[in-house]
């Protein structure tokens, strides 16, 4: 059985459906990229997931409970970290407090988690006393992966980890998701670099007009002469 499996999910923001029925599947310890093109449905496919979306139709089951309209504060509990595209770290924090409001639900001992997370990141230990908001796009995604992974999740949700970065910082952001993925965390994220996306992650889907057009592994995908041709620019 997958960790997470979205089946033939229909809805919306309000009346309207924008997914038209996606279904997405995350094993274990499994890196799955969204790739699709312009308004494809691919980050309002992950608020479906994290409960951000009036759902309509399908279920999403995730390590074996429906969690289809559970509220996202209950799924943050259940397992599952949602990093947003934009404004996804307290600027006026330090990198630390960021790391701290990140563990604010969990009790007991934080230590390990902190270690954890300086180790996946260790730029951003000799940074930890910095503001945030001073840091680069790139380590201020770091931050943010941090902060959700003090929760200690079982899946991880990245909406666009590398938009505005350069190809250093997405080819590091790559690196550390899969360091996230060897610490045995699953991941599902959504990318606008299709060809890069595809050629680093396990599986790959590509969504168009709210639902699924191709799925498969990253090869396989890139080696499609379909998927090259209509969606990777040939
Ligand atoms: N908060 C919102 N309220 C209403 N409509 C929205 C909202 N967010 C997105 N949409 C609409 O939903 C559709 C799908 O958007 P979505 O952001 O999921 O696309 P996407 O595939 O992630 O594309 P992009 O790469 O441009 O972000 C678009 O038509 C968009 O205008």
């Amino acid at each position: 059985m997958p960790l997470l499996d979205m089946k033939a999910v229909r809805g919306g923001y309000g009346d309207a459906d924008i997914l038209q029925g996606v279904s997405i599947t995350v094993a274990e310890k499994e890196i799955v990229v969204i790739v699709g093109p312009n308004g494809a449905g691919k980050s309002t496919a992950m608020k479906a997931v994290f409960g951000l979306l009036n759902v309509r139709g399908g279920s999403i089951v995730f390590d074996g409970e429906d969690i289809t309209g559970w509220a996202p504060n209950r799924i943050v509990q259940r397992g599952i970290c949602y990093v947003p595209q934009v404004d996804n770290v307290f600027r006026e924090m330090t990198v630390h407090e960021n790391f701290e409001m990140g563990g604010f639900l969990r009790k007991g001992d934080l230590s390990a988690a902190y270690e954890r997370v300086y180790e996946l990141f260790p730029d951003l230990k000799a940074k930890r006393r910095n503001l945030a908001g001073d840091l680069s796009g790139g380590q201020r995604q770091m931050v943010a992966m941090g902060r959700a992974l003090m929760l200690d999740p079982k899946l991880l949700l990245l909406d666009e980890p590398t938009a505005g970065l350069s190809p250093k910082y997405m080819e590091q952001i790559f690196q550390i998701t899969r360091d996230v993925r060897d610490a045995g965390v699953s991941i599902l994220l959504v990318e606008q670099h299709a060809k890069q996306a595809l050629a680093f992650c396990d599986r790959g889907y590509v969504l168009a007009t709210g639902a699924n057009r191709h799925e498969g592994t990253g090869q396989a995908l890139l080696a499609d002469r379909e998927v090259a041709e209509m969606f990777l620019g040939g």
